[in-house]
This record gives structure tokens, sequence and C-alpha cells, in this order.
């Protein structure tokens, strides 16, 4: 199997333990049911559009169809920086309080990259207060992605590295562009710092524990034929396809009645939820003091060197 790494860079690490456990709370469950034929075209007709944006979410509702296409729109490599991250749990909310909405396709806008991952410069010389918004906002992003009540599909267009392969990793479904070119996994080791436990259990939950094992500690990126095969996607196309197969998978996961399919997901996916919910201030503390050690900052200040310097 080919894997390609970024880098081979490590470094020394040091970890801080895990917090008190606390409760959270979990999915609601709404019982609408439709099961309309969905377009096979991306073109919603003008009079069912509804779409929103803001400066780092494109947002396009198909009211007939019930099904948003969101896209991510942070050039030049759709990095998860707290200004995205803020505005796309906003836009999300929008959807969740939209009745008309069942389905949410998640994209990006660029041709080559869903997402770099988390901006690494919201993670290099700040302070912990930014620290601490940061990673709460990475966290309540994968919490409403991997609990939504919609069906939510991953329309991998491009490299999809790290928190770029968390968003997905959250999603219902993953269809990725069939080009050897792009990447998706968790490449944390790579930058010198440690997935927490809930990307490793989403991952786990998906792939299973030994190539999780085995892709998380060496921070694997897999070309799509390979993430294919791990069943770290579910499906891959050509690139031009990405977003009609989004749409054609998305009709069937509707015919699925809602209030069944939510009760479901719930069932599989709210102990994993309810592990970060139960620590997420400890999860806060734990990436704070960890992203500020000296050793991390001067792991992560190389990485970012490496970036700007490497051959193209
Ligand atoms: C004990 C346990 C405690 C738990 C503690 C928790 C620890 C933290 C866990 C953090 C979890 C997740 C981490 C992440 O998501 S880190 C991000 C990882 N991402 C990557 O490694 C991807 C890096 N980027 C690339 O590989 C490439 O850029 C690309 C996406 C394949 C695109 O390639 P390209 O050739 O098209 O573009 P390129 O020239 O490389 O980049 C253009 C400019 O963008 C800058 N850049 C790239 N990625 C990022 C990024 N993620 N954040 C910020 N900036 C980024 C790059 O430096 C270029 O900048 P410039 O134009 O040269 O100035």
């Amino acid at each position: 199997m080919a894997l390609r790494a970024v880098s081979a860079l490590t470094w020394g690490l040091g970890g801080p333990g895990v917090g008190p456990l606390r409760s959270g709370t979990f999915l609601r469950c709404a019982t609408q049911h439709r099961l309309e034929k969905m377009p096979s075209s991306i073109g919603f007709p003008e009079a069912s559009r509804r779409p929103f944006s803001s400066h780092r979410i494109l947002v396009d509702v198909d009211q007939s169809h019930g099904v948003a296409t969101m896209k991510l729109k942070n050039p030049p490599v759709n990095s998860l920086s707290l200004e995205l991250l803020t505005e796309f749990v906003i836009s999300w909310e929008k959807l969740e309080n939209d009745k008309s909405c069942r389905g949410v396709i998640l994209t990006s806008n660029s041709p080559k990259i869903f997402s770099a991952g988390l901006d690494i410069t919201d993670m290099y010389g700040k302070n912990a207060a930014h620290y601490a918004e940061f990673w709460k906002a990475v966290q309540e992003v994968w919490l409403k992605l991997y609990t939504s009540n919609m069906v939510v599909i991953a329309a991998i267009n491009g490299s999809s590295p790290a928190g770029g392969c968390l968003m997905s990793l959250a999603s219902d479904y993953r269809i990725m562009a069939d080009n050897p070119k792009y990447t998706i996994g968790l490449n944390e080791t790579l930058l010198g710092i440690v997935a927490p436990f809930w990307f490793k259990d989403n991952l786990v939950n998906t792939i299973g524990n030994r190539a999780s094992e085995h892709a998380l500690q060496r921070g694997l990126l897999f070309p799509p034929a390979d993430a294919l095969k791990i069943g770290l996607v579910d499906q891959i196309v050509p690139e031009d396809k990405v977003q009609s197969t989004a749409l054609s998978v998305m009709s069937e996961w509707l015919k699925i009645p809602d209030h069944a399919r939510q009760l479901t997901k719930t069932m599989m996916r709210k102990p994993t939820a309810d592990r970060l919910l139960k620590q997420r201030e400890a999860d806060i503390q734990n990436f704070v003091s960890f992203i500020s050690k000296d050793s991390i900052q001067k792991s992560l200040h190389m990485y970012l060197k490496f970036l700007k310097e490497r051959e193209k």
C-alpha cells in the first residue's frame, strides 16, 4: 500500500493528563419524513434556492429537496482558523434551525484542497486565552458535525490532512476525489503534536483499532485508493463527479425516515460524543498546557518553516 507523509519530522513531546468528568447533553430528535427525488446535478432551480454566506463559509440551501451545500472558503488552503470555525458554527446552527433542511454536503470552495486542517498560526505564538478559545471552537465544530440530526456527507474534493480529516470523519459518509495527488489522514505526529482522544475515538470507530494505531502513530496520509481500502473514505469518484455523487448518495440517505435514522445515529455516536462532553473543560486545559510548551511551539515553528520552504 502506497503511503505518503509530508515529512519525517519528529521532536520530543510531553503530554498532560486527562481531567475530571462532567455530564453533557446530546441530540434532539425530529420526526419529519420527505422522500422527494433529488436532482442529479449541482444546479438547483433558482426558485427553491436560498443561499447565504459569511466571509469563510458559503451555504446554498435547496429548499425543495431539503439539502444544503456548505463550502469552506479560506484561501489559500482552507485552514481551520478561529474565524472560520466561528463562522462555521453560526452557519451550522442556522441550518439546524431550518426545519426544511435535512442534509448537508460539506465541501470546499477550493479545487485542490478540502482543508489543510487546523490553522497552525492559531496554535503558535499566541497566549493561553487564545489557545483556549481556539480549542473550544474546534471542539464545538466537531460536536456539531458528529452529533447532527441532519445527514452529513463530506464531498472531499482535495487534500484533507489532520483537522480536515477530522471534519470528514465526523460526517456520516465520505466521498473523495480519485486523484492520487490528494491525501487524507490524521498526520499530527509529523508536526510533533498528538491527536487528542476524541480524534482517535472517531478514527477507531471508522477504521478500527489496529489500522488507527498504525495510521496515528506514523501520521499517515493516504491517497484516495488506500483511504478507500482501509475505510477512511466510503467512495472514490472522478474529480468532476464528487458533488453529483454526493447529491445522489444524499437522496438515498434521505429515503430513510428521519426519526429512525437519527435515533440510530444517536445510539451509535452518543458514547463517543459524551466522552468529550464529560471532560470538555479538562480537554481545553490539556490543549492549552500542551500547545504552550516550548518544545511544542518549537515543533510548530519548524513545521511552518518546512511548509514555507519545501519544494512545490
Ligand atoms: C496528550 C494529548 C494532549 C492533546 C493536545 C492536543 C494537541 C493538538 C492537536 C491538534 C490537532 C490537529 C492539528 C492540525 O490540524 S494541524 C494542521 C495539520 N495540517 C497539515 O499538516 C497540512 C499542512 N499543509 C500542507 O500539507 C499543504 O499546505 C497542503 C494543504 C497539501 C496544500 O499544499 P499547497 O502546495 O497547495 O500549499 P502550500 O504552499 O503548502 O501552502 C500555502 C500557504 O498556506 C500555509 N499553510 C498550509 N497549511 C497550513 C495550516 N494548516 N495552517 C496555517 N497555514 C498553513 C503554508 O505555510 C503556505 O504559507 P505561505 O504562503 O508560504 O506563507
